[in-house]
């Protein structure tokens, strides 16, 4: 059993995630929210669960690295330097980062990666997700893993191909991108689906979250997997066994 600290205690992923702690019988040493003292909570946590914002990330990866503790972050909306620092902290403590901590999810991007790995450039991918409305980054988390995972199938490199944001006169979509489209609207959980669109047929590969409970399970399921691991950045796929 571990001893889980939360930051983003008060937001919709901070309440599942105290219920899952709470139902597997791990302990809650504490959550903070904007304005708290992550050093604090560190100290007295075995493993940090970060579901905040991005400008609280390198905060929190200094809060780990001076208390020598795993964190996991599931918040969304990095950039390339918040994953750079990511890089760094993984250098002293273990740290798991991850757009979806689901199982579903996680499974999902294999069968991406595999599908888009078979067929050829002439089959178009394009990535859609819909979330709540209070939902602030976008593409998500999610829809991002999901384009890393086909441009990995396809040997590629997604940010030389991917598309975002289409409006007004585009022009025809280029062989071999990878097109991202972000809808927002009541409260829904999280619908990702990755669409294969070939000449005169279509695959569809989709995932629906019916509540934050799966993110909380997979959130706490890694944060227990971490504690005692050596430093390094790990990933969903091995904390699973996938
Ligand atoms: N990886 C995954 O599987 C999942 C990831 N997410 C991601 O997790 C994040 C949080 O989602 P959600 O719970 O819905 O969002 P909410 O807005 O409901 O909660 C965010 C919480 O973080 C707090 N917060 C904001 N800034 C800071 C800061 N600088 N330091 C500490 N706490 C801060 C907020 O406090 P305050 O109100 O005071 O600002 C709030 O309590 C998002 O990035 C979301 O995309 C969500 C679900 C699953
Ligand atoms: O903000 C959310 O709610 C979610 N964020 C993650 C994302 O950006 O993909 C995961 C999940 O889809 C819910």
């Amino acid at each position: 059993m571990a001893r889980i600290g939360i930051i983003g205690s008060e937001g919709a992923m901070g309440h599942a995630l105290a219920q899952v702690i709470a139902a597997t019988g791990h302990e809650l040493s504490g959550g903070i929210d904007r304005g708290g003292c992550a050093e604090k909570l560190a100290d007295a946590s075995e493993v940090l669960v970060d579901f905040s914002a991005p400008a609280a990330l390198c905060t929190n990866l200094h809060a780990a690295i001076g208390a020598g503790i795993p964190i996991v972050v599931g918040t969304t909306g990095l950039e390339e330097k918040h994953h750079r620092a990511i890089d760094e902290a993984a250098r002293v403590v273990p740290v798991l980062q991850t757009g979806n901590t689901s199982l579903g999810v996680t499974l999902l991007a294999h069968l991406v990666r595999e599908a888009a790995a078979r067929l050829g450039p002439e089959w178009d991918i394009e990535i859609l997700e819909m979330h709540h409305r209070r939902k602030v980054d976008a593409p998500s988390g999610t829809a991002l893993l999901l384009g890393e995972a086909a441009a990995k199938g396809r040997g590629i490199d997604l940010a030389d191909k991917s598309e975002r944001g289409r409006d007004g006169h585009t022009g025809a979509r280029k062989e071999g991108a990878i097109g991202f489209a972000s809808l927002r609207g009541g409260t829904v959980a999280g619908e990702h689906s990755v669409i294969l669109a070939g000449e005169d047929e279509r695959i569809t590969l989709s995932h629906s979250a019916e509540n934050r409970s799966i993110f909380a399970r997979g959130a706490v399921r890694a944060a227990e997997w971490l504690v005692g691991k050596p430093a390094g950045r790990y990933t969903m796929d091995e904390v699973l066994g996938l």
